[in-house]
């Protein structure tokens, strides 16, 4: 099981200085959707500048061009671009085939799929790295969350990781774990701490136990 620290609400100062104070802590980097429509891909370049050890996940949550948007994610540094589980196949096989080529992965984002079951296998099929689970900020906010979407990949899916993301917070974490996906992603469960470093330090510590 890996941590990922998913950074949003932040422009590249703040995320590159948030990363010091937690680096030690986690397997992976997110540089999310609005650092990335506000700063472009240079904030992924320069994250991996900054962090050449660090894993770097860049959630473009692509919709189409799936190879032309990996193969530019990927001249940029990323090492695992997102593509969202609601597109179409072809999408998501160009997506494959290209990160496979730069020797990058993908994750796909099951946020707003209402088959999660049946989509899971299908994605599953298409050889993708990772299908994650999410509840995304505006769901979040009516009390929404993705534990039980969870169970279902975890049961249909065969090939790729699993992965889960969404207002995952200290006190939350010891549901996720019991679950065992491959991946848990956090972003202001960390990043709205006081204590940032050791908060992490804990996260990181309960995956570890398992
Ligand atoms: O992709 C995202 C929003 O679309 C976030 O990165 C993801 O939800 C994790 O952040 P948080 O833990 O704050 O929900």
């Amino acid at each position: 099981m890996k941590l990922q620290l998913a950074l949003d609400l932040v422009n590249i100062p703040e995320a590159i200085e948030l990363v010091k104070e937690v680096e030690s802590y986690i397997d992976i980097v997110e540089i999310g959707t609005p650092i990335v429509i506000n700063e472009g891909l240079h904030a992924v370049k320069e994250m991996k500048a900054a962090f050449p050890n660090l894993t770097v996940l860049a959630d473009l949550k692509i919709m189409d061009a799936g190879g032309y948007e990996i193969m530019k994610a990927s001249e940029a540094g990323a090492d695992i671009i997102t593509v969202l589980g609601a597109t179409d196949d072809m999408t998501i096989k160009g997506s494959v085939e290209e990160a496979k080529k730069q020797g990058k992965e993908i994750l796909v984002d099951m946020i707003n799929v209402k088959n999660i079951e049946q989509r899971a296998k299908e994605i599953d099929a298409l050889g993708v790295d990772y299908i994650c689970v999410h509840t995304g900020y505006d769901l979040q906010a009516v009390g929404q969350n993705s534990f039980e979407d969870l169970q279902t990949i975890k049961r249909a899916v065969t090939n790729a990781k699993t992965a889960i993301a969404g207002g995952i917070k200290l006190e939350t974490l010891p549901e996720v774990i019991k679950a065992g996906p491959d991946l848990i992603i956090v972003g202001g469960g960390i990043t709205t701490q006081d204590d940032k470093k050791a908060v992490a330090a804990e996260m990181q510590e309960m995956i570890k136990q398992g």
